[in-house]
């Protein structure tokens, strides 16, 4: 299926990236984001990288593991997706940059996307 997907289907995604533009000038003391934004992108990639090792850390306890194993995985990949919003908000991007990307592949095969490269 080729659908075009140029419409917005990201509320909660809206949402959030206004509160964590909103938080680039708020205080650190008040506000968990505006600490990271304040320490800059180098602790904002250490929490990224952190994220990342606990997402497939859980997704290996989840492959065969029960429900709650399961759920934990998706708290670690909301962990993970979180503090890549915080990234790109803090380089002036957002998801749906993002999107725009992902709508753009839509139905192209990564064969073939592979295939047209240029050496
Ligand atoms: N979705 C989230 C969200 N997900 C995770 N986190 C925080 O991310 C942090 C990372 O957890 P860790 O245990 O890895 O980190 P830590 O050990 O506490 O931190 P470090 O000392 O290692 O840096 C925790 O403090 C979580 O509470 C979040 N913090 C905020 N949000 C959203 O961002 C909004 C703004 O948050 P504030 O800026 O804090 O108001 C909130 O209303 C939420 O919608």
């Amino acid at each position: 299926m080729n659908t075009p997907l140029t419409s917005n289907h990201a509320p909660v995604l809206d949402t959030l990236a206004e509160v964590l533009k909103q938080r680039r000038s708020a205080s650190s003391e008040d506000s968990y984001v505006a600490s990271l934004h304040h320490k800059g992108l180098n602790k904002i990639l250490e929490k990224v990288g952190e994220e990342a090792t606990e997402t497939l850390l859980a997704a290996k306890d989840a492959e065969h593991g029960s429900p709650e194993q399961r759920q934990a995985l998706v708290s670690e990949t909301a962990d993970l997706w979180f503090h890549t919003l915080v990234m790109l908000s803090h380089l002036e991007l957002d998801h749906q940059d993002v999107l725009n990307e992902l709508a753009r592949r839509f139905g192209i095969s990564g064969h073939d996307e592979k295939a047209a490269r240029t050496p």
